[in-house]
């Protein structure tokens, strides 16, 4: 574990990083109310990583999703995906990259509530460059029998089991969630949670899950710890614990 001055997010090991993020900095103005909300963050992203950020409410987790997501640019740094700059790119190249690449699961599940199970996940499908089949989706979150259901008649878990089911099918290479089982019962965040952990391990996107359940952490490989906008500490995992052993 690396603390204080000392944390290095960025790794010195042999693999390349698929996310480079440096001197990362976000600030809000609102009026006269200026929020520097991101205030200085260096870190590279691995293929196939589990990834848990943990922090206070307010510390910044949410804008450094959203900006590795490409759904906001930082004011200042810079932000390397593969060959794509998401600090620079213009409105209409943010939205090639959303599609293309990154797969959203949030703490409540936005499905469309007209759509059934196997449209919501079909909708997302239609418009991907390398989807899988939606019926093979639902499978792998354990709701092809539920295909026909619409969302006012599945249960919270299920809900967000179609939403990863919506966000894996366009198999996307980072799979960003925020707080995915806040509004969930223990046993049913963890079906979640070891959904996650299986699309990470069989899909192999980078998996970043922000939480407040500072027993998820066990189930990364590594852990970033944030606060006032800044990676404050980080601790990397020999082995990942599997959400059956989850105890909170
Ligand atoms: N669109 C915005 N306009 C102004 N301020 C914002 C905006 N989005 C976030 N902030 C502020 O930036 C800071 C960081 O917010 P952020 O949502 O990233 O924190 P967080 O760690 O995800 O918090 P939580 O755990 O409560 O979700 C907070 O002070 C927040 O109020």
């Amino acid at each position: 574990m690396t603390s204080g001055n000392e944390v290095s997010s960025v790794m010195s090991n042999d693999r390349s990083p698929l996310f480079r993020v440096r001197s990362v900095y976000k600030t809000y103005r609102t009026g006269e109310v200026v929020v520097q909300a991101l205030n200085g963050v260096d870190l590279d992203l691995y293929d196939r990583e589990f990834v848990v950020l943990l922090g206070a409410s307010g510390s910044g987790k949410s804008t450094l999703l959203h900006i590795l997501g490409g759904l906001d640019r930082p004011t200042s740094g810079t932000i390397q995906y593969r060959d794509h700059d998401l600090a620079n790119a213009d409105e209409a190249g943010l939205t090639l990259y959303r599609r293309e690449h990154v797969g959203f699961v949030f703490q409540f599940y936005n499905l469309i509530p007209s759509l059934t199970a196997l449209e919501n996940v079909a909708l997302v499908a239609d418009i991907a460059e390398h989807p899988m089949n939606p019926l093979d989706a639902l499978e792998m979150v354990g709701l092809s029998a539920r295909k026909d259901h619409f969302p006012a008649q599945l249960s919270g878990g299920e809900q967000q089991r179609i939403a990863i089911a919506r966000a894996v099918v366009k198999q996307p290479d980072i799979l960003l969630c925020d707080e995915p089982t806040g509004a969930l019962d223990y046993s049913t965040g963890r079906l979640v949670l070891d959904v996650l952990q299986r699309v990470n391990t069989e899909q192999g996107a980078i998996t970043a899950v922000i939480t407040h359940n500072t027993a998820i952490a066990a189930m990364a490989d590594r852990v970033l710890h944030i606060s006032s906008g800044r990676i404050t500490e980080i601790e990397q995992h020999a082995t990942r614990a599997v959400p059956s052993e989850l105890r909170w």
